[in-house]
């Protein structure tokens, strides 16, 4: 049987009287980026807290490698590096001295504090800056050292929320790739509401909306999700929908309105080729035709809406 990374069973949590997320269930047994996605207030935060055991659930259970949260948070926690969406920096101190208190809540044996610092600076970039202040380091630094302090026990799992909120392009494509370089070696997952986010940085997506788990798969399952792969053709003397639906190549077509067909396929090129002749002898006057791949936005609108509507 595969080992265990993460297992999330029948999470819910409540604040007050309202459920902030409502029967959660995941299992991740593979290594990899894992993207948790939702909008603003869907529960990505209060999930990624109690994974990290730093928030305690009303019901469900949490395990990191078999070790249950709730039952033995301390050795569960051994396994964990957690990044929360405030990091957890202080100002008056250096890198270094900050990485040392750090260390030592981490329980890193005194020994061996020196080489897990020296170690995690070269991985994050902060070797230069080893004497700065953390205030006077820039909010590229200052994400690099949170990261620096969530792996500096080398924990088998690493948890991130929006670790990219409030930079600027540059310093995203920096601790984005920064990010696949911790990952090489562990399980990451990572919270966003922003697709491209996930499309640049995971491998797999866990969409959560209104506290609940709407989609869980690849990212290229998840934009093949709603729309399967499309032909749009754009016809300027439309013809019936139906002598569309006739041609080899075509499963089905519909009309979008005006000269515009939507075209589904089972054989792309064949349905191509059809297409384009008909349209010149049959002087349908072809406009546009182009391959549809249903936008990672266009999903995210329709997940969103199914999971309201339910
Ligand atoms: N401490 C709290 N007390 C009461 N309600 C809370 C608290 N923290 C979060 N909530 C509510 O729980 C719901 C889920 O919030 P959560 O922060 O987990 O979402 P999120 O997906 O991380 O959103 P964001 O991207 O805005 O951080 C929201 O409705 C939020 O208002």
């Amino acid at each position: 049987m595969e080992e265990s990374i993460v297992k999330v069973k029948h999470l819910s949590h409540r604040y007050s009287v309202q459920w902030a997320i409502r029967d959660i269930n995941f299992e991740i047994t593979e290594n990899g980026i894992y993207g948790l996605l939702g909008s603003n207030g869907a529960g990505k935060s209060t999930t990624m807290n109690i994974m990290c055991g730093v928030l305690k659930q009303t019901e469900g259970e949490v395990f990191i490698k078999g070790v249950s949260m709730r039952e033995n948070p301390v050795e569960a926690k051994r396994y964990i590096g957690f990044l929360p969406q405030k990091p957890p920096l202080y100002n008056d101190l250096t890198v270094e001295e900050f990485l040392a208190f750090t260390a030592n809540i981490r329980r890193i044996p005194t020994g061996e504090v020196a080489e897990a610092i020296k170690v995690v600076m070269g991985r994050c970039g902060l070797s230069h800056f080893r004497k700065r202040l953390v205030r006077n380091l820039s909010g590229g630094y200052q994400q690099r050292l949170g990261i620096a302090q969530a792996i500096i026990h080398n924990p088998a799992f690493v948890v991130l929320d929006e670790p990219t909120n409030g930079l600027d392009p540059n310093q995203i494509v920096e601790i984005r790739h920064l990010i696949k370089e911790i990952a090489e070696e562990r399980t990451v997952i990572l919270s966003t509401h922003i697709l491209s986010e996930v499309q640049a940085t995971c491998d797999y997506i866990r969409m959560i909306e209104e506290g609940q788990v709407v989609f869980a798969g690849t990212v290229e399952e998840f934009d093949n999700y709603i729309v399967p792969n499309t032909i749009f053709v754009s016809l300027a003397s439309a013809p019936p929908v139906d002598e569309l639906k006739m041609l080899s190549g075509v499963e089905d077509a519909v009309s979008m309105g005006g000269m515009d067909y939507r075209v589904n396929f089972s054989d792309s090129r064949e349905a191509i080729t059809q297409i384009v002749e008909a349209s010149v002898t049959r002087n349908w006057q072809l406009l546009e035709i182009r391959m549809e791949k249903s936008s990672m936005d266009s999903v995210f609108a329709e997940l969103s809406a199914k999971s309201k509507n339910r």
